[in-house]
């Protein structure tokens, strides 16, 4: 058994008809780590994670689920929780008898079983006797998890889990998540919020129609020799635009977004060249206010990783 592997698939692939939805897709979930999964819209994701929830089997492919070989068998494997298309609740019941209903459900003694720390830890404990017919998506989100966490979970499977969170909800969902990873367990979540998934995520696997075109550390794509644009603003725009126009390997660009602001510069560069101009800059005089990537790596390595992907498929 692989005790540091969460989860190990290797060339799964699953179909709906003639659509392949999961193409002999290779995943290696580590204990202890929060991996994210990022693709356009129908790349996949909702379909892989249904599998690691036993929702389906795969067609072909081996799939491993904390250490087990999961076969064509449905059902929530061991140690396994989480949810797709959003939690399953009782509408007519609290919040507090939601998570009480199921943790009899297991067999277990609801006063026992941690409900009151679930919806602690999920920031729902002012709202613990409301109905959830009347939660919003981000509270039903928020109950779903408390719901996942009373199983004390080894693997956290989750679609889209800040779909409807506002900040103080989101900050919540994160610390859970963080928590839960520092001890041990390991979460897969998909997302389409970059900012989300490189604020949370120490890994990431990119899909694109239902194959994986990227999955490492969110380090690696920030690391690789990519191009990206960023936008920098000095206290003195012109001779900022002077010393890049000299700098070699640095593109001045227009950017849509900024063309009323001529304060700042727009470079198309990798770091070495951009490391080169700062210095340059600074010891002309002048001082660097801001310089910052227009977008993330992770969104520029989802954008051309995705795009590529469309272009190889014509
Ligand atoms: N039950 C199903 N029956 C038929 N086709 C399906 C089914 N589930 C998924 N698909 C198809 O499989 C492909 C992958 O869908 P999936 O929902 O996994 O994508 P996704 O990456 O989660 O997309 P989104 O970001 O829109 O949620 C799509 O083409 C979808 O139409």
């Amino acid at each position: 058994m692989d005790t540091l592997h969460a989860v190990r698939a290797r060339a799964v692939t699953k179909c709906f008809g003639d659509v392949v939805a999961l193409d002999a897709v290779d995943l290696d979930v580590t204990q202890g780590r929060i991996h994210g999964l990022v693709g356009p819209n129908g790349a996949g994701k909702t379909t892989l994670l249904g599998l690691l929830l036993g929702l389906a089997v795969a067609d072909a492919g081996g799939l491993e689920i904390l250490g087990m070989s999961v076969g064509r068998a449905f059902g929530v494997p061991d140690g396994v929780a989480g949810f797709v298309d959003g939690p399953g609740l009782y509408p007519s019941l609290t919040a507090r008898q939601n998570l009480a209903a199921l943790a009899r459900l297991r067999g277990e003694d609801p006063r026992t079983a941690g409900v009151d720390e679930a919806l602690d830890q999920v920031g729902l404990t002012d709202v613990a006797d409301d109905r959830a017919r009347g939660f919003s998506l981000g509270m039903r989100q928020r109950l779903g998890l408390a719901a996942a966490l009373l199983t004390r979970p080894r693997l956290l499977v989750l679609d889209e889990p800040a779909n409807g969170l506002d900040p103080a909800g989101k900050r919540h969902v994160h610390g859970v998540l963080a928590r839960l990873a520092a001890d041990g367990t390991a979460v897969v979540l998909s997302s389409h919020r970059m900012d989300d998934l490189e604020a949370l995520c120490s890994e990431v696997t990119i899909l694109a129609t239902g194959r994986v075109v990227f999955s490492g550390p969110l380090a690696k794509l920030a690391a690789e020799n990519r191009e990206l644009d960023y936008r920098l603003r000095t206290s003195d725009p012109q001779a900022a635009r002077r010393l890049a126009a000299e700098t070699a390997g640095i593109r001045i660009v227009d950017d849509p977004g900024t063309r009323q602001d001529t304060e700042t510069l727009v470079l198309r560069t990798l770091v070495p060249a951009l490391d080169e101009l700062v210095a340059a800059v600074v010891r002309s005089g002048v001082a660097v206010r801001e310089l910052a990537p227009v977008v993330s790596p992770l969104e520029a390595a989802f954008l051309a990783l995705t795009d590529q992907r469309e272009e190889a498929g014509r």
